[in-house]
């Protein structure tokens, strides 16, 4: 499978994400295998691979979170190079990573009783002094996120009794408010309908361009991830078998083969659109492939 890999983008001379056969074992199974991947500062790399391919779990070791101190460790061991804005999560204290890098959850918790502005809050926290209050402008960081994601009127809200979509948009609000120098996204927008998720990703696109943090999103939307992503990362069986621009990993016959799926692939004036086969109007430029074609 490795053989399936394209070239990546140039490599950085100062990696926000720098990883080398990278491996997470869980439950005595290999979930993560050999990963390299370098990413550079004010990238946005989508993620994408069918479930269970890894794409979580490499985002979580990313994160800090498959380390004793990140919580979720159960039987994880996470072994490889390991770098991200600088730091090994291994080997960093929580709240440090945490006001290096923000993870938005595919699952998040939500604490019984809090509201959308106190769970947008949280993302101040490692930014606080211990001890300490939250300071005006950290108020403010919070005030900006609620206004850009369009989540003032919801402020006052439980956040448990939002619909998935607003929740949504509000865990990502706590990890914009922690402003991450890396910002990784799992299925950011898997709950939203097409206007909200057109807002939310280009609000990080522009954070992306404006203010240079790197991006790093697991998505399944094949289009969407090759829209926002110039740089395109496949994963399956826990390996990364693509890795390059998305004319280059979706290519219909890989897409055929690693999904088991019927699509074509078109590409118009720079964009690549991933259409289950038969949606495509005839007479565009396009590649079909189902399961089992060829590579
Ligand atoms: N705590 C755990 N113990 C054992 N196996 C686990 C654990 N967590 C995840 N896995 C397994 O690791 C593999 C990768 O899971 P992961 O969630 O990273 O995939 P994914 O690509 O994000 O999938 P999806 O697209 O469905 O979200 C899966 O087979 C999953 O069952």
């Amino acid at each position: 499978m490795a053989g399936d890999a394209v070239a990546g983008s140039a490599l950085p001379g100062n990696a926000a994400v720098d990883c080398a056969g990278l491996t997470v074992v869980r439950g005595g199974a290999t979930v993560v295998d050999d990963v390299t991947l370098r990413i550079g500062r004010g990238d946005w790399v989508s993620v994408v691979g069918p479930n269970g391919a890894g794409k979580t779990t490499l985002l979580h070791a990313l994160a800090g979170l498959l380390t004793p101190a990140g919580g979720t460790a159960a039987g994880a061991s996470v072994t490889g190079v390991l770098s991200v804005s600088g730091a090994d999560p291994r080997r960093t204290r929580r709240r440090e990573m945490a006001r290096k890098v923000a993870l938005m959850p595919q699952r998040p918790v939500v604490p019984e009783g809090i509201t959308v502005a106190e769970l947008v809050s949280l993302g101040r926290t490692p930014h606080v002094p211990r001890f300490g209050v939250e300071s005006a402008a950290d108020k403010e960081a919070v005030a900006r996120v609620l206004r850009r994601l369009d989540l003032e009127e919801l402020a006052s809200r439980q956040a448990a009794r939002l619909s998935g979509g607003e929740l949504q948009r509000v865990v990502l609000g706590r990890a914009l408010a922690q402003q991450p120098e890396v910002l990784l996204l799992d299925e950011p927008t898997s709950a939203l309908d097409i206007g909200h998720q057109q807002q939310v990703l280009d609000l990080v696109e522009s954070l992306r361009a404006g203010e240079g943090i790197t991006v790093v999103a697991a998505m399944h939307d094949l289009t969407l991830a090759a829209h926002y992503g110039r740089r395109m990362v496949m994963m399956a069986d826990a390996r990364v078998i693509a890795d390059g621009g998305p004319e280059d990993v979706l290519d219909p016959g890989r897409i055929g083969r690693v999904y088991g799926a019927r699509v074509e692939v078109l590409r118009r004036g720079g964009t690549v659109v991933v259409l289950p086969a038969g949606l495509a109007a005839s007479g565009s430029e396009s590649g079909t492939a189902g399961p089992g074609a060829g590579r």
